[in-house]
């Protein structure tokens, strides 16, 4: 049950709630990690949380992870989803067991958001339920990894 949890947002999820809200909703980053911080609280584990728009940033936070402690990821990788190896291969060479999750139904918009360069190593893929995707794969973590 994992008990140090990293939640960590790629490109342009700064921008929830502020843009797109037919897409993405009205609630904010902050917002999620907040109610995230609460139940990873209520459930006595440590919750870390990260937003990048660089991919190195992500990739440099993902190999420190091992070093923290960090038992568990929530990841959700924006674009990077759909065009980063090297994203795959750093969360590949920690070995920590995550969660990907989208806001969006990836698999009703564009054909390019249709594959994830991730999906295959993740333990498993929330998305299109909106930010409570976030939730569920945060209780998940709780329970499960
Ligand atoms: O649905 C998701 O959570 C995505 O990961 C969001 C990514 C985009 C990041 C968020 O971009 C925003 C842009 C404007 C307003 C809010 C978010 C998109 O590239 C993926 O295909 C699916």
């Amino acid at each position: 049950m994992a008990k140090n949890i990293l939640l960590l947002n790629g490109p342009n999820l700064n921008l929830l709630g502020s843009r797109e809200p037919e897409v993405y909703g009205a609630t904010t980053l902050a917002d999620v990690e907040r109610a995230a911080s609460e139940q990873v609280a209520q459930a006595g584990a440590k919750l870390t949380t990260f937003q990048s728009n660089h991919e190195g940033a992500l990739i440099d936070r993902i190999q420190a992870a091992k070093k923290e402690g960090i038992d568990a990821i929530v990841i959700n990788p924006g674009g990077l989803t759909h065009t980063s190896v090297s994203l795959r291969d750093a969360l590949a060479a920690v070995a920590i067991p995550f969660v990907e999750i989208h806001v969006s139904n990836i698999h009703q918009r564009e054909a390019f958001r249709h594959h994830s360069y991730l999906s295959g190593i993740a333990v498993g893929v929330i998305c299109g339920l909106g930010t409570e995707g976030y939730a569920a794969a945060i209780s998940f973590a709780l329970k499960k990894l």
